[in-house]
């Protein structure tokens, strides 16, 4: 038995490898990636596939096989392929925090299918020479919650990182979920993570910090030749055009997020995509409330150095050290600054525009501004839920009479406490909208068609995935195959599915993994 892949690996060809071939934890220099062997699963089981990841590498009708799962779980080693792990270095939380690499991360190959390459990745699949004081493993948990939540952001429409398998290994994993001395143990789970290329900002950082200048020119001109071949072959010209592609899909990447009210929780330098695609679902979360000061992630609970409204201030924090990394190699201030600079005034704009889009204006008035950002104010006067605000606002009639607000009440967590001051303030903001609704050309039909095609319906609220890992815990994966098709198309009605388009239970509001999540994963 084999699985038919058209494998292509360009990486570890082009690139240095780590000439050290145990698995040592190390400090690694003057290469990109060490090879490593994943450690064998004690009995692996298949939890779910990606239907369309399998048709996207050619495997379609593979994902039943013993081959495949001996694959997927780290069991076997495909023919003509020698896995490996990266190499890379990062800022967490604001501080330089020298060699990190992938410590439970193993690429197992880059293939090529349909004229697109992919490179497939374990998460979770062993110790590597990266894995530091940690043990290269991942819990079920996790993996359900990265698993389906890269799907759901591809399906909208926001560049990351995909998911091919999500399989349970047989082992147990000891994690202590809430930092307090309480261990215990959880399922241990592997995902096969897809994507064009894994690199982060953290790998060119790492050469630049070691004044490795040689690897980090080779290491720029592999990412352009191969991932930004369209800027052409690579010179100073085309590194300065290079950076400022790179800022212009992280920007995308973020005002994304802002659109669909993902809150990525662990925006460290390392977990910045060169290719501007979301990676590392770790402590991530989903607006239900719109607040602009909330973070899913406990350990980033003092600071909020991550919460919502910070997200693209932060991107540019990250875009700035990735500027300082490849700074060697365009030697001006000037030139970065200037992209840099650049980018404040850009993604204003962008954010702006992109809440337009929410509000299903598509003329231009003066008082666009001042009416989203009144918006933004009156909607965190009280909880309200984000994702069924922005829907049922479609529902306004713009020649009501009825209070705009009646038809957004859902979408309050307490609607019986709405006092009169914040009902007359929403009185005033729906009384603007109706009137700058006027100079749209669409009637209230085609607007809430448009608006419905920006604002999803159902997005993974965080007690959603937790039912899903509840229930798998139990070897119960019908929530996970239920979620996983809701999340294929957000922006349809699906009435079937209405329940999920509810508010977050009560019960979720304070429990660990619904509203609360630590690193531990
Ligand atoms: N259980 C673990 N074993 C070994 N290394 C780990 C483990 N968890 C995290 N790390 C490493 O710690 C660093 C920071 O971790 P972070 O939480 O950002 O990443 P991650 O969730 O492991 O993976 P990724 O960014 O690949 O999705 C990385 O170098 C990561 O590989
Ligand atoms: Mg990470």
């Amino acid at each position: 038995m084999t699985l038919k892949l058209n494998i292509n690996n360009r990486f570890t060809k082009e690139l240095p490898a780590d000439p050290v071939l145990t698995n040592t934890r190390r400090q690694v220099r003057e290469a990109c990636f060490s090879y490593v062997t994943p450690r064998t699963p004690s009995q692996p089981s298949l939890v779910h596939t990606s239907p369309e990841m399998l048709e996207a590498i050619g495997l379609k009708g593979n994902e039943q096989s013993d081959y495949f799962l001996e694959v997927f779980s780290g069991a076997k080693i495909l023919p003509n392929t020698k896995p490996y792990s990266m190499c890379y270095a990062g800022h967490q939380f604001g501080n330089w925090a020298g060699q990190l690499g992938d410590g439970r991360a193993i690429n197992l190959t880059e293939i090529a299918h349909n004229n697109k390459y992919w490179t497939l990745q374990l998460k979770g699949a062993g110790e590597t020479p990266y894995s530091r004081t940690a043990d290269g493993l991942a819990v079920l948990r996790s993996s359900i919650r990265e698993y389906l939540c890269s799907e759901a952001m591809y399906h909208l429409g926001v560049p990351t990182t995909r998911a091919l398998s999500l399989v349970l290994t047989g082992d147990m994993v000891l994690r202590d979920v809430l930092y307090d001395g309480n261990p215990e143990y959880e399922k241990g789970a592997i995902v096969c993570r897809l994507a064009a290329s894994f690199l982060r900002f953290g790998n060119y950082e790492m050469f630049a910090a070691h004044q490795d200048i040689p690897t980090l020119k080779t290491l720029v001109d592999y990412t352009i030749t191969h991932h930004y071949s369209y800027l052409g072959s690579p010179s100073r010209d085309v590194y300065i055009a290079f950076f400022k592609e790179v800022v212009a899909k992280s920007m995308d990447m973020v005002i994304h997020w802002q659109r669909v009210g993902f809150v990525h929780g662990v925006m460290n330098t390392d977990n910045m995509s060169i290719l501007g695609l979301t990676i590392d679902y770790g402590p991530y979360g989903w607006l239900e409330g719109y607040d602009h000061n909330w973070t899913p992630n406990t350990t980033d609970n003092a600071h909020k150095r991550y919460r919502y409204g910070t997200q693209p201030q932060v991107v540019l924090w990250n875009l700035i050290k990735l500027a300082n990394a490849i700074y060697p190699l365009i030697e001006s201030v000037e030139i970065l600054e200037t992209i840099l600079n650049a980018y404040q005034n850009d993604v204003e704009i962008a954010y702006f525009e992109m809440m337009k889009s929410k509000l299903g204006l598509i003329e231009n008035d003066e008082n666009d501004k001042l009416l989203i950002e009144a918006l933004e104010n009156v909607l965190q006067l009280s909880e309200t839920d984000m994702t069924i605000f922005f829907r049922l606002l479609s529902q306004f009639k713009s020649n009501q009479s009825l209070e705009g607000i009646d038809c957004i009440k859902e979408a309050f967590y307490n609607p019986d406490e709405i006092k009169e001051s914040i009902k007359k303030e929403w009185t005033e903001w729906f009384l603007k909208y109706q009137t700058r609704l006027k100079k749209e050309n669409l009637n209230d039909k085609e607007r809430a068609n448009q608006m419905n095609t920006v604002n999803p319906k159902y997005v993974l609220r965080n007690y959603m995935s937790q039912l899903a890992i509840d229930a798998a815990e139990k070897g119960d994966y019908t929530v996970i195959n239920e979620l996983f098709d809701l999340l294929k198309k957000p922006y349809d009605e699906q009435i079937s599915h209405q329940k999920w388009f509810a508010k977050r239970p009560e019960w979720a509001r304070h429990k660990v993994g619904c509203s609360m999540l630590s690193c531990s994963s």
